[in-house]
């Protein structure tokens, strides 16, 4: 899309005015720095500059073949372009992903089929390589001579992993495995860049050797040839076919049929299996080859900030420029942005994506600090980060996803538009729910881990730091309301305590009543999703306020006072949807709703003047943004309908099917 120049509308020119801060210092605190904010602009000055965001016909008018191709040729020229041009542009040697990843949005408004070339297979070889293999597949992978994916789900089985069917059969007088999709079901259905374009594959399959069975391994497979990219022979695969969002991602299915692959190709950090057969267990940990996935769980909770925080920019510039209804008779109409109701929909998106993005930095470096562990061989400290990483993945990827339905609500019909982009957003954050784990099984897999720690703490073990709470709570705290920052953590906390007790309480009783544990924990797994939902709450919250407190420190005190706007507004915004939990866990009462409720509403009063602005600092680039409603210059309506009468529809003034059918219906001639 071509983005004509238009002149500022006058609402959006008026709000700009009404700020009360420094733009470049919000930024700033989010990109890391000055001097990173520079570096990103760069970066995108390269990318957008480079002519290769532009596409001829409007990419939601295009058939699914062509959207796939025209993806695949922007991918590859801006692959090149990562590897020469912006390299030597910009003179950044290291590139920074997280800007690599936002300006990518300026090509694709949907996905890339290469996304999991980055976003996993590299990964993966990272983490689960040898080192002498690291030096075969790492340099051709990153130098984009070979293009990888990820196939571990299954037809039968995504989130099962024990019980994926495809095996992987050593045979030692060869020193080769032997690849084999042994039914329908053991089909891999879904990876991304499967269908058409990648030529090799990390495959998960079920390790045999020796007539035993070790479980779910993974292995490096070149699927198709690298000349012709014909499947080799013994491969099935293709296109899984038309989905809710991903449409130019290739999700594709996957058979072996007794396919060799060398002994070398099982990636071998973590086990092993010797050229005559034996079994070499990991020595450390035994979910060690789960790592990519807690890899991407991790990223994912920066990508349901940065996609909330693309939507809420369309919707409060769009509710900037809505004029709509009447406040009172004879007036003129209000923007939209007026209506509490509408504030109410939109600034809990704004700070929503603020402690998203702030959580997702703190888990990114939680995720460092851990691997820096384990390469010193001490995986302490992996049990939290899963636990960790599995409901933030979780509860933020839904958040999100709710909140940027909320958007599109809140852009009445034109959000409905494809050209608005919010459905496009939408459906990607709504598949974030589901794929790298679904919502229901990671909270259940951080409840496991709670459930465990509160039997620690009653023992008297030393916890770790998120849920040392259970031991305060234990040792018999009781919590006193206080409508501060850290007085609504510690009831957050007090209602996480208080929702682990119950399913711990459930579980024993439950036993004590003649079940064994495994029936004992199912019937409680509603209570156990609940309970580490809450757990999370209460680590979004903290992080929030810790991370603005730490971030702001040096900050000009009206850079502070407008952050701290919106730390209060999300505390308030969950205390009140919260009440019921925070009636029965902690000392609220019921005079303490009402003033949280007056706060919450007198909030949205002050953020009202800086909504604009404080959308305006998230710098989202309008070729980022892709949408009719949310540009810069808040040219709505002239954008409508230019891309209206643009519409590939509108080419000619009478569709041929008038003749073909209507017409002769008219008549009476069909
Ligand atoms: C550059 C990139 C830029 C942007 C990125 C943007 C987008 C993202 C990229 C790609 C997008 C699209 C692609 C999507 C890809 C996929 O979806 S790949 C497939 C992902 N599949 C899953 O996530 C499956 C979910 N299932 C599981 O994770 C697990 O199997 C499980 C259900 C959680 C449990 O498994 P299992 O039955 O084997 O284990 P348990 O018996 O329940 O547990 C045993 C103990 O192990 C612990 N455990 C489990 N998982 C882990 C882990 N990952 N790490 C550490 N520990 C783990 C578990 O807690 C138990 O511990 P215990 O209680 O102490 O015994
Ligand atoms: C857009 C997209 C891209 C993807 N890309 C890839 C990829 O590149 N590579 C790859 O390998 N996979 C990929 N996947 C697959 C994805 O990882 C799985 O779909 C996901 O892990 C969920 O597994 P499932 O489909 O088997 O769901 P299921 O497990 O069948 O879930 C269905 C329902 O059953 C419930 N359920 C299942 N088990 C339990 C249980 N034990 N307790 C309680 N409830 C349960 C779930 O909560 C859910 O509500 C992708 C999926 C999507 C949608």
């Amino acid at each position: 899309m071509v983005l004509k120049k238009y002149n500022i509308n006058p609402d959006l020119a008026l709000e700009r005015q009404k700020c009360t801060f420094d733009i470049e210092e919000i930024i700033n605190i989010f990109d890391g720095g000055k001097e990173k904010t520079s570096q990103r602009r760069k970066i995108e000055d390269v990318v957008l500059k480079s002519g290769l965001c532009h596409d001829d016909v409007p990419e939601e008018c295009m058939s699914l073949k062509e959207r796939y191709e025209n993806a695949v040729r922007k991918s590859c020229f801006f692959s090149k372009l990562m590897k020469t041009e912006l390299q030597e542009i910009t003179g950044i040697e290291d590139f920074e992903t997280p800007a690599i990843r936002r300006i990518a949005d300026a090509l694709f408004k949907d996905i890339s089929p290469f996304l999991l070339h980055l976003g996993m297979f590299v990964p993966t070889i990272i983490g689960q390589c040898t080192s002498e293999q690291l030096m075969i597949w790492l340099p051709k992978a990153l130098d984009l001579q070979i293009i990888g994916g990820y196939a571990q789900t299954e037809l039968g089985h995504g989130t099962f992993i024990r019980g994926l069917e495809t095996t992987a059969t050593y045979d030692a007088d060869t020193e080769e495995f032997v690849l084999h999709t042994p039914t329908l079901t053991a089909h891999k259905w879904w990876a991304g860049g499967l269908g058409k374009t990648i030529n090799h594959c990390i495959v998960v399959a079920q390790l045999y050797t020796k007539g035993v069975c070790y479980g779910t391994h993974l292995f490096m497979v070149q699927i198709r040839d690298l000349d012709t990219h014909m499947p080799l022979p013994g491969i099935k695969v293709g296109e899984i076919g038309p989905r809710m969002g991903f449409s130019s991602a290739d999700n594709g299915f996957l058979g072996f049929n007794n396919f060799r692959i060398p002994r070398n190709n099982m990636l071998m950090k973590h086990a092993q299996v010797q050229k005559d057969g034996t079994y070499v267990k990991p020595a450390r940990h035994g979910k060690l080859t789960y790592q990519t996935m807690v890899f991407v769980r991790v990223t994912l909770v920066n990508e349901a900030a940065f996609n909330l925080s693309k939507a809420v920019t369309i919707a409060v510039r769009y509710s900037a420029v809505r004029r709509q209804s009447e406040m009172r008779p004879n007036e003129p109409e209000p923007q939209i942005l007026d209506y509490p109701t509408q504030q109410h929909k939109l600034f809990i998106g704004i700070a929503t994506a603020h402690a998203f993005q702030l959580t997702a930095n703190w888990l990114w470096n939680t995720f460092k600090s851990v691997l820096s562990d384990m390469k010193k061989g001490d995986v302490g400290t992996l049990p939290e980060l899963h636990a960790l990483s599995s409901c933030l993945k979780a509860v933020c990827t839904s958040d999100a996803a709710l909140l940027i339905e909320q958007c599109r609500y809140a852009c009445g019909g034109h959000g409905y538009m494809l050209s608005s982009n919010l459905p496009y957003i939408y459906s990607f954050v709504a598949a974030t729910r589901t794929y790298e784990g679904d919502y229901t099984i990671l909270l259940l897999q951080t409840a496991r881990f709670l459930v465990k720690a509160w039997e620690q703490a009653e023992a008297g073990k030393t916890v770790t730091p998120t849920v040392s709470y259970i031991s305060r709570s234990l040792k018999g705290e009781k919590n006193s309301w206080r409508s501060t920052d850290e007085g609504i953590i510690k009831s957050f906390q007090a209602v996480a305590a208080g929702k682990i007790a119950l399913c711990v309480k459930s579980i024993r009783d439950r036993m004590k009543s003649g079940l064994d544990y495994e029936d004992a924990w199912l019937l409680t797994t509603v209570q156990l999703v609940d309970a580490a939902e809450a757990h999370c709450r209460s680590v979004i919250l903290e992080t929030y306020c810790n991370e603005v407190r730490r971030l702001t420190k040096s900050s000009s005190d009206n850079v502070k006072i407008v952050m701290h706007q919106l730390v209060t507004l999300y505390l308030s915004y969950w205390t009140l949807q919260r009440t019921g939990d925070l009636l029965r866990y902690s000392s609220i009462s019921e005079k303490d709703i009402d003033f949280m409720q007056r706060q919450y509403e007198e909030l949205l009063q002050h953020i009202r003047p800086n909504a604009v602005a404080l959308v305006d600092a998230f710098d989202l680039r309008d070729e980022i943004l892709h949408s009719s409603l949310g540009a810069y210059d808040g040219r709505v309506y002239e954008r409508l309908m230019e891309q209206a009468e643009n519409n590939p529809m509108n080419a000619e003034p009478v569709n041929q099917s008038f003749h073909k059918y209507i017409k002769p219906l008219l008549q009476g001639k069909l």
